[in-house]
């Protein structure tokens, strides 16, 4: 690990430890080259590395995912050391406790940010399965990055393949969840992301109880009539595809929320596979379409929509 260390100082200037949590530590850095600052989560010793499938599963993870509400991994060396999205915002959860709650149209700005993120991740074959509000990071922008893909799964079988493991806060789990039940996890995670919108309106969770016994029972009696994503029975839950254009997320909003990223937008948008879309991007032709992909990041670095319109429809 030493030696690692030694190379990474060739591409970055490591600064202050800003955090230490269970598994890992993470100090501010500086990639060197671009001057653009990082930040270096870094694995405990004894927890260190590839004997500890949560890395290795969130490693794996975090490489198949480019989305601008995802925390980018730039770099990772033989899983000790992290090259991480740069989130000077902190936890979403530290936000909301300084702000005690959040208005109704900042909760609606940052909750199409969750989905968008969440709707994602589904749409690559993952689930999150640890949806709370502190695997969410602010970057420099009010943007959202979710992060710690430490116990996520990318069944085997598809998004409808039933998981057993039972993982994640018992605050956000879902009722099939904690009852052992064998559960789909983009469901589960859509249970995790309501209680997440309440705790972002209200400033407390839906369920919660110091005695871990009697929150489970909070949970499945459900409390709420008419729930669409807190609802205990996952058949009725409502899924994040008729999330993105729910009524409360567009109010105020004239489209439904983006979830895809450039390749999946330019893929959807040019009738191509996911694959050709890779191929004839990494051709870099510089015709149109090298044009439109780089002109769709210059759109997403600036915070407009990732979407593309066959008419003119963006006005002036
Ligand atoms: O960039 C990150 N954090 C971060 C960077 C700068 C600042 C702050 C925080 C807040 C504290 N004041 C200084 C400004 C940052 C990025 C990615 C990850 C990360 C991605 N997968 N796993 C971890 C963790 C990060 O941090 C952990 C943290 C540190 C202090 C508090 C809150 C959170």
């Amino acid at each position: 690990a030493v030696d690692d260390y030694e190379k990474l100082l060739k591409y970055y200037d490591v600064h202050e430890t800003i955090g230490a949590g269970g598994f890992a530590k993470v100090k501010l850095a500086t990639h060197i080259f671009t001057g653009e600052k990082v930040a270096l989560k870094i694995m405990n010793k004894e927890s260190h590395g590839d004997d500890l499938p949560r890395v290795k599963t969130e490693i794996d993870a975090m490489k198949n995912l480019s989305h601008q509400n995802v925390c980018r991994l730039y770099h990772d060396t033989k899983k000790i050391f992290m090259i991480l999205e740069y989130c000077p915002g902190g936890e979403l959860f530290d936000y909301i406790i300084e702000k005690d709650r959040l208005t109704e149209d900042e909760t609606r700005m940052f909750f199409r940010q969750i989905v968008s993120a969440v709707a994602y991740i589904h749409s690559q074959d993952y689930a999150h399965r640890d949806l709370k509000p502190e695997n969410r990071f602010i970057d420099g922008d009010q943007n959202l990055k979710l992060i710690d893909f430490g116990v996520c799964a990318k069944p085997k079988g598809g998004m409808d393949y039933h998981l057993m493991i039972c993982c994640g806060n018992p605050a956000y789990a879902a009722p099939e969840l904690i009852q052992g039940k064998a559960y789909i996890g983009s469901v589960a995670d859509i249970w995790s992301t309501g209680v997440l919108l309440y705790a972002l309106m209200c400033g407390y969770q839906p369920f919660d109880d110091d005695n871990v016994m009697l929150m489970y029972k909070k949970i499945m009696r459900g409390k709420y009539d008419m729930p669409q994503m807190i609802q205990v029975d996952p058949k009725r839950r409502i899924t994040v595809r008729h999330l993105l254009n729910h009524p409360w997320l567009m109010q105020g909003y004239s489209c439904p929320v983006e979830w895809q990223n450039c390749v999946t937008e330019m893929s959807v948008f040019y009738k191509w596979s996911k694959g050709s879309t890779l191929h004839l991007l990494s051709k870099w032709d510089y015709d149109q379409t090298t044009a439109t992909y780089l002109l769709l990041l210059s759109k997403k670095s600036h915070g407009k929509p990732v979407r593309l319109m066959r008419s003119s429809a963006f006005g002036e």
